[in-house]
C-alpha cells in the first residue's frame, strides 16, 4: 500500500503542492493528470524519495519514505538521455542489476525483460541503432528487470509518435505484473483513462487533488473499441473539463 498523507512541497519561494492525500493499493495503476506546473512531477519526486516533502509524508507499506525505496523503478520521457549509447541494449538493461547475483543470472533477467517488451532480438544492438519507440521499450525493460514493486512513469510516451504511443500503452497494460503498483503522469487525457484503474486530477496553485475518479469500463478491448465505449467517452470528457477548469456539463 502506498499512502500519500497530506503531502506538500515548497521549493525556495514557491509552493508546488499542498495537502495531497491518496491511498494506492498494491497492483493499482493510477494515472495522474493536470495542467502544466500543477506539481505532478514534484509528487512523483516525493514518492521516489528524491525530494523531501515540506509537509506531510509518503508511506510505503506503513514505513515513511526517507530515501529511494527498495523495489522502485522509474521511467522518464527522455529515453535518449537515460540509455548509455556505448552499452549494448542487453548491457543497458543489466546495468541496475549489477549487484544482484551472478553475471549469468543478470543476463537471464535482462533477456527475460527484453522478451517481455518484444525486444529479445535487439539484445546485441546499441540504443542509437533503434527507433525512439524501441529505445523507450528498452527503458521499460530496464525498469522491469529489477522486478519492481513500484514503478513511477513521468510522461513516458511524450516523445514518440501516436501509433508507437498506443503500442507502448498496451505494453504497460500487458507487463503490469501481479502486485506492481504504477503511478503514471501524463498530459494525454485519453491515455490516462485507457491505462488507468483510476485517474487522479491535480490542479490549482499550489497543486492539490481536484478529483480521484475510478475507471469503470465494462470490458477492455483493443485501443479503438475501448475508446468508443460510452463509459470511456464520458470519463474522458469529465477529466478534460476538470483539467481545463470548466464546469461539468448539465445532466441529460
Ligand atoms: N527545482 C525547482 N525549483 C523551484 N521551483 C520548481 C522546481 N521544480 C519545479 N518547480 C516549480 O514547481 C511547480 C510544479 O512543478 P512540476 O514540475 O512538479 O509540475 P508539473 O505538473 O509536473 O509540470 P509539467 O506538466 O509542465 O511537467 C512549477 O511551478 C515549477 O516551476
Amino acid at each position: 500500500m502506498l499512502e500519500i498523507d497530506r503531502l506538500g512541497h515548497a521549493y525556495a519561494g514557491h509552493t508546488a503542492l499542498s495537502g495531497v492525500s491518496l491511498r494506492i493499493a498494491d497492483g493499482e495503476l493510477v494515472s495522474i493528470v493536470g495542467p502544466s506546473g500543477c506539481g505532478k512531477s514534484t509528487l512523483l519526486r516525493c514518492v521516489a524519495g528524491l525530494v523531501r516533502p515540506t509537509q506531510g509524508r509518503v508511506l510505503l507499506d506503513g514505513t515513511p519514505v526517507s530515501g529511494i525505496p527498495v523495489g522502485l523503478a522509474v521511467v522518464f520521457q527522455d529515453y535518449s538521455r537515460s540509455l548509455m549509447p556505448w552499452l549494448s541494449v542487453r548491457d543497458n538493461v543489466m546495468l541496475p542489476l549489477r549487484r544482484q547475483g551472478t553475471k549469468q543470472r543478470r543476463r537471464e533477467a535482462a533477456l527475460a525483460a527484453l522478451d517481455a517488451v518484444g525486444l529479445a532480438d535487439a539484445a546485441g544492438r546499441y540504443p542509437w541503432q533503434l527507433s525512439g519507440g524501441m529505445q523507450q521499450r528498452v527503458a521499460i525493460a530496464r525498469a522491469l528487470a529489477r522486478r519492481p514493486t513500484l514503478m513511477l512513469m513521468d510522461e513516458p510516451f511524450g516523445s514518440v509518435d501516436a501509433q508507437t504511443r498506443e503500442d507502448l500503452e498496451d505494453l504497460v497494460l500487458r507487463v503490469r505484473g501481479t502486485g506492481m503498483t504504477i503511478l503514471l503522469v501524463t498530459h494525454d487525457i485519453d491515455e490516462s483513462v485507457y491505462v488507468g484503474d483510476r485517474v487522479v486530477v491535480l490542479g490549482g496553485t499550489p497543486g492539490t487533488v481536484l478529483a480521484d475518479l475510478p475507471v469503470r469500463l465494462p470490458v477492455r478491448g483493443d485501443q479503438i473499441t475501448t475508446r468508443e465505449l460510452p463509459e470511456f467517452v464520458h470519463l474522458r470528457a469529465e477529466v478534460g473539463r476538470l483539467v481545463r477548469g470548466r464546469a461539468p456539463a448539465p445532466a441529460d
